[in-house]
């Protein structure tokens, strides 16, 4: 079946390993092979699918199963002097701008090559890095439903596979790299 006739409110996208494309970016290794994955994303609720869909998409965003009611997820947050609270843990007054902010956890985010060879874990780097009080629990957020994190938040978290690394998420708070946990 060609792409166009994919059923109604479903979109192809192209995934690819986070992994590949941060050694791919921070290591400048230019031999690397992308790996690329297709899936398919409903464009009402954001969740996404690996198999091919054969109906509409479900607008209401009513879970008939196809997506979860709730995920679970860790973080690691760099806020900057646009945050709700620019204020962490880790400093009190946070004065970094929103592009110190990206590249820094875009460094944070290539430290996490790390996670691929063992060295350390996604809790290791959130405790250490992120200014969010969660950072005291590895970044974990705990099981949160729709409607209860900023949108933002919500719509990198439900798109995420268990296991899978988000790309950096802005929100109000500041700028995240999620993972999914379960
Ligand atoms: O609101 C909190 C606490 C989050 C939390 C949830 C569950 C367990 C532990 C912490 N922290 C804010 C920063 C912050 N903003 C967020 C927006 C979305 C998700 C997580 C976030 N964390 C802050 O510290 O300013």
């Amino acid at each position: 079946m060609a792409d166009e006739e994919l059923p109604a409110g479903w979109e192809k996208r192209l995934s690819r390993s986070t992994v590949s494309a941060l050694i791919f970016t921070f290591l400048k290794i230019h031999d690397v092979i992308l790996i690329r994955q297709h899936y398919y994303l409903n464009v009402y609720t954001k969740e996404s699918q690996w198999d091919r869909p054969d109906k509409p998409a479900d607008p209401s965003g009513n879970n008939k199963g196809d997506g979860p009611e709730e995920v679970q997820c860790s973080h690691l947050l760099v806020k900057h002097s646009g945050s709700r609270r620019p204020s962490s843990w880790r400093e009190e007054n946070i004065t970094r701008s929103k592009e110190e902010a990206l590249e820094l956890i875009k460094c944070r985010t290539s430290i996490i090559l790390l996670i691929v060879s063992g060295k350390a874990t996604f809790a290791d780097l959130a405790s250490k890095y992120s200014d969010c009080s969660s950072a005291k629990r590895g970044g974990d957020l705990g099981p949160f439903s729709r409607g209860t994190m900023q949108k933002p938040f919500e719509q990198a978290a439900f798109a995420l596979k268990v296991g899978e690394l988000s790309s950096p998420v802005h929100t109000d708070s500041g700028i995240h790299i999620i993972q999914r946990t379960a």
